[in-house]
């Protein structure tokens, strides 16, 4: 598994402002969809094409346009919906697909109450978007569904990523012939004993959207 940080003072500016808990949920909706745009242009450099013909005012010019079939983007909800429009704006002619998904906080085990994915992802290029990848189990269970529909490259994107995350997914994708990849934002020091990231930055899903 490629684990790419993110290493760009600007992302880490507005990260910083992220994690400020005076940060009120309007601003930091708008930190997440700016940070996942600039992770998207990381996330994107495999991105597959194909080339292309087109005529300048001067002359022809050969260029590239995205391979079909177009590219899948996934945000697991909650939280991951802050992170949707900042992806397609960089790629709108991908399609979208959802996974709900929600992690018992005294087990920290993730279930999945919603799913509206295509039948078949053979072949499809596809970018999980949640911002906090922290015990790791919830972005494995949705790697594990995105591969038992064909996803034959996967790439997840998180604003910030536990060094025990990693580590589980590591473990969990050991066997898995599929690439995949993580692109975050920064990778934070540890869990604590509730399974936050420390020093993190609370809980994504209530700082975007309100206590639930
Ligand atoms: O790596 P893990 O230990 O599985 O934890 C990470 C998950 O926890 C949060 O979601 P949460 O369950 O709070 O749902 P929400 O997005 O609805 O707030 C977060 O958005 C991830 O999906
Ligand atoms: O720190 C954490 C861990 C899981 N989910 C969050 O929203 N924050
Ligand atoms: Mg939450």
């Amino acid at each position: 598994m490629r684990v790419h940080v993110a290493d760009h003072p600007l992302i880490a500016h507005k990260l910083t402002a992220l994690r400020d808990e005076t940060t009120d949920s309007p601003t930091f909706r708008r930190l997440a969809d700016e940070l996942v745009t600039l992770l998207a242009y990381e996330a994107t450099r495999d991105v597959r094409v194909q080339p292309v013909e087109v005529r300048t005012p001067v002359g022809p010019a050969t260029g590239v346009r995205l391979s079909q079939p177009k590219p899948l983007v996934v945000p697991i909800l909650r939280a991951g919906l802050g992170m949707l429009d900042g992806m397609v704006r960089l790629l709108p002619t991908a399609e979208v697909g959802f996974l709900g998904m929600v992690r018992d906080e005294s087990t920290l085990k993730a279930t999945t109450y919603a799913n509206r994915l295509p039948d078949d992802l053979s072949g499809r290029q596809c970018y999980l978007l949640d911002p906090m990848l922290a015990t790791g189990g919830t972005l494995a269970a949705a790697i594990h569904f995105l591969v038992d529909l064909g996803a034959d490259d996967i790439t997840a994107i998180t604003l910030l990523s536990a060094p025990e995350g990693v580590a589980r997914l590591e473990s969990e994708l050991a066997g898995l012939d599929v690439p995949v990849s993580v692109v975050t934002a920064a990778m934070d020091e540890r869990l604590n004993e509730h399974g936050y990231i420390v020093p993190g930055l609370g809980d994504a899903g209530d700082r975007l959207y309100g206590v639930v």
